[in-house]
């Protein structure tokens, strides 16, 4: 069970953790939980990281920390009186390594990729010591563990690390034989490196951290507890009607996901599909709900079109002149390229010509495609490069578009009835996914036409 930010962001959210845990341990289940940083934190570091590695006056570091402290001790107070003392004290142990890091930050003018995930990972180093606590205090023996600690070892790219697969045989053999008598409550977010350097999983990577758990345990199920009653057909927070899903296909949560729908990390369906664990996501505000069940199979309920995502922060590159009729070699030197700086490719498009090639990127890598592309264009082997950062793309995911002709039909008349102009369009060759681009000014409009289109707010097949 992962306990997303929100959900374990105050006092009466961990105390219904800690219910939910207990009626479940009650019930016969073995749990093992993983947290995420009480919400907000992790942001707050973020921030006071950036700034303090900008500011030439000492910047005020203790306020942070005394705000940090006086929130994570209020949650320990109210769901552990018990054990105020024994985690007041590991809280401020934490609290005093993070001072000193961020002022050595300061000093040095310096945070490397490897010195910030350990910063950052000190959200969740807080959080879990305190539910933890919670269950101790109802009697339920526990443990809090961080990522290393429970066997996550990861490659050693900063940021964004992924779990190796030996992580796999170490979580069994450090937390399954745990599970039994006492509940491990883990970091999630964070795993080390083979030398034991840590690193972290991308943001909201505490739910790939439960699917590799709960694929190293060989768990049953994996159950995502957020702030929400499920994956729903759109964004609740721009698509007002948006309705919840009953299920939903691996494939299609992953386009989803990977299409901005934050509800889940799009790496945790990997581990979970690898070994057929069902994930359930699930409201911790309302655990009565039943949630979303994400499975093998697609076909439940038969719509056409399931849900809509819409991603804001990206790209558009334009590859133009890439002559490459008979020239094999070109779209490789392009790719290769652009791998070679980490860019994030998530969608392309390519004329019939032959002659350009579109991609939409994250935003945030845009100076390193241009870094990439730039000198292909002094080498001539493209013969320019345009791009424009005011796009968004929203993705229609469905596995019934496939072999359901009509359906890119109904999207381009929609979005064209509404007057939106779509600038590129791909479809994925598994057919569960049909992505366009649009001005950002757009985007938020061609969703909700779409989801009135598909009628996904109405509980009825289509
Ligand atoms: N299709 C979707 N279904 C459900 N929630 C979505 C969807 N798209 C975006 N979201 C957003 O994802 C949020 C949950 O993710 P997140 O804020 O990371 O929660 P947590 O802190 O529990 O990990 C929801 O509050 C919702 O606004
Ligand atoms: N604390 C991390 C990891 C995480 O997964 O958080 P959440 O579950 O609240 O999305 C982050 O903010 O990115």
């Amino acid at each position: 069970m992962k306990f997303g930010g929100t959900s374990v962001g105050e006092a009466d959210c961990i105390g219904r953790v800690a219910d939910i845990v207990e009626s479940h341990r009650s019930a016969g289940d073995e749990v093992a939980v993983v947290v995420s940083a009480c919400s907000g934190i992790t942001d707050r570091i973020i921030a006071v990281a950036d700034e303090v590695i900008a500011s030439k006056e000492q910047p005020d570091i203790g306020t942070l920390l005394d705000a940090m402290r006086e929130r994570h001790t209020r949650l320990l107070k109210e769901t552990a009186p018990d054990y105020t003392h024994e985690v007041t004290a590991i809280i401020d142990n934490r609290l005093a390594r993070l001072q000193n890091i961020l002022s050595a930050v300061h000093t040095l003018r310096e945070l490397t990729p490897r010195s910030r995930d350990y910063l950052v990972s000190f959200g969740e180093r807080l959080s879990a010591p305190i539910v933890a606590a919670a269950l101790r205090q109802r009697g339920i023996a526990s443990v809090a563990l961080d990522g290393a600690e429970a066997g996550i070892i990861t490659t050693a790219n900063h940021g964004d690390a992924r779990a190796l697969p030996v992580s796999e045989e170490n979580i069994r053999a450090r937390v399954a034989p745990l599970l039994a008598d006492t509940v491990p409550v883990i970091m999630g977010f964070m795993g080390a490196t083979e030398q034991g350097v840590i690193t972290t999983l991308g943001r909201s990577g505490s739910d790939y951290s439960a699917a590799v758990i709960g694929a190293g345990v060989d768990a049953d199920e994996i159950w995502i507890w957020t702030d929400v009653d499920g994956v729903m057909t759109s964004d609740p927070r721009i698509i007002p009607d948006a309705r919840v899903l009953d299920d939903i296909s691996y494939l299609e949560v992953m386009e989803l996901s990977y299409f901005g729908a934050k509800v889940l990390h799009p790496r945790s369906i990997e581990p979970a599909m690898q070994k057929d664990i069902p994930i359930r996501v699930k409201n911790s505000f309302k655990p009565e709900v039943p949630g979303t069940l994400v499975l093998r199979d697609e076909h439940r309920e038969l719509r056409v079109v399931k849900a809509i995502a819409l991603i804001e922060k990206v790209a558009l590159v334009n590859i133009n002149g890439a002559q490459m009729v008979g020239r094999p070699g070109v779209a490789k030197t392009i790719f290769s390229a652009l791998a070679e700086r980490e860019v994030n490719v998530m969608m392309i498009s390519q004329g019939s010509s032959e002659a350009n090639i579109s991609l939409i990127i994250d935003e945030s890598h845009l100076d390193a495609a241009l870094g990439a592309l730039d000198p292909l264009v002094e080498q001539g082997v493209v013969r320019e490069v345009t791009y424009d950062h005011d796009v968004a793309a929203v993705a229609v995911v469905g596995a019934g578009m496939a072999g359901t002709p009509g359906t890119g039909g109904r999207i381009f008349s929609a979005i064209g009835r509404a007057g939106i102009n779509m600038m590129m369009l791909s479809q994925g060759s598994s057919e569960v996914n049909v992505s366009f681009v649009v001005k950002a000014g757009d985007g938020k409009r061609a969703l909700q036409v779409l989801h009135d289109e598909f009628r996904l707010s109405e509980n009825s097949d289509d």
